[in-house]
């Protein structure tokens, strides 16, 4: 059940936003509101996701990625702004966002199958057993697990744990997916395998993704933008870092790309120099000016200038060889 209403003062959507399709305004979280002394976790939290992006963020530890997440996902509640998802503010949890945290929450005693069409039952509950259970097989088998259905979670192992998770998450099509660091508990090898089938997965159904991640080359390869927030308390985000590499890359290719190099040393400069921000005037007083709460990330595109420092004339063997 959603317990999601419709906004419709118009004071509230600015009017040149309404288009995006997910709307994040002025969030501050703030474990103790009515205590001065005690600071925001975070605070002037402003983005936009378009859909079908793609969108990571990035952050030391404790910043507050996971209540950004909780938040969207309609789990916990900012103590001030608002997220508005499709021209609806968000106000509870809703089958129209898939979550997936680390620990993929399965249900024990169920099988894989039993676990996917749990999710398939709630979203569609008129569906008879036999279209909910075919419903069900066929994201397993886009995770690659059609050949697991009947094993319960002790019998697979946490790669496979995890690809449930992401099959029960994608099987109720949710308009928005949100994953926690949905693979920081797989080994290398398994991690990347499940990071290709959800770029697979990813394109063949268009969804809008919005993903904590702490593996920097993991948001190269997934995110078309990147989200960086800095230090808490008083966390913002600092930047948004698009991703101007071609959308078609792959584990094995990526780092072929002249822009990954850029790309990626950005993101680790900010994280190891940049994310703990200079105190600004103001932040001493414990409050932010209206419009400082509501002031967009500044977003920069590092590949690009790479990219223009490799735009030089081709070799002179080439300009031989295609001459008539
Ligand atoms: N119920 C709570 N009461 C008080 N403080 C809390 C509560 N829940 C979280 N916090 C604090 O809020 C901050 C943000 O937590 P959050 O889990 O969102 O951070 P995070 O960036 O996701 O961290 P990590 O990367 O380690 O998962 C932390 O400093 C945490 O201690």
């Amino acid at each position: 059940m959603t317990t999601e209403h419709k906004i419709f003062s118009k004071d509230l959507v600015p009017t040149e936003k309404v288009a995006a399709f997910l709307q994040v305004e002025g969030l501050v979280k703030s474990y103790a509101p009515e205590n001065a002394e005690v600071p925001p976790v975070f605070e002037a939290v402003n983005f936009d996701i378009q859909k079908g992006e793609f969108v990571c963020i990035i952050g030391h530890s404790g910043c507050g990625k996971s209540t950004i997440l909780n938040i969207l996902a309609g789990l916990d509640e900012a103590t001030q702004g608002y997220v508005i998802m499709n021209g609806k503010e968000v106000v509870g949890p809703s089958l129209d966002r898939g979550v997936v945290f680390q620990s993929h929450a399965l249900m024990p005693w169920m099988t894989a199958l039993k676990n996917v069409e749990f999710g398939v039952r709630s979203r569609w509950p008129k569906k008879s057993p036999q279209e909910i259970s075919e419903h069900a097989m066929k994201y397993l088998d886009m995770v690659g697990l059609g050949k697991a259905a009947n094993k319960k979670p002790h019998e697979l192992s946490g790669g496979m744990k995890q690809r449930v998770g992401i099959a029960r998450a994608f099987a109720i099509q949710p308009q928005m997916l949100l994953l926690d660091e949905p693979f920081g508990a797989l080994d290398a090898l398994t991690r990347g395998t499940i990071q290709d089938e959800l770029l697979q997965i990813v394109k063949a159904t268009g969804q809008t993704v919005f993903m904590i991640t702490h593996d920097v080359d993991e948001a190269i390869l997934l995110a078309d933008k990147v989200m960086l927030m800095s230090h808490g308390p008083r966390a913002r985000i600092a930047e948004i870092v698009e991703n101007t590499m071609p959308r078609e890359r792959t584990r094995s290719t990526v780092h072929h790309d002249p822009q990954y190099y850029a790309i990626r040393n950005h993101l680790v400069d900010f994280l190891v120099n940049r994310a703990a921000p200079a105190p600004e005037p103001g932040d001493d007083k414990g409050k932010q000016a209206v419009t400082e709460l509501h002031k967009q990330p500044t977003v920069v595109r590092p590949g690009l200038k790479a990219l223009a420092n490799t735009e030089t004339t081709p070799p002179l063997n080439l300009i031989q060889r295609s001459a008539p």
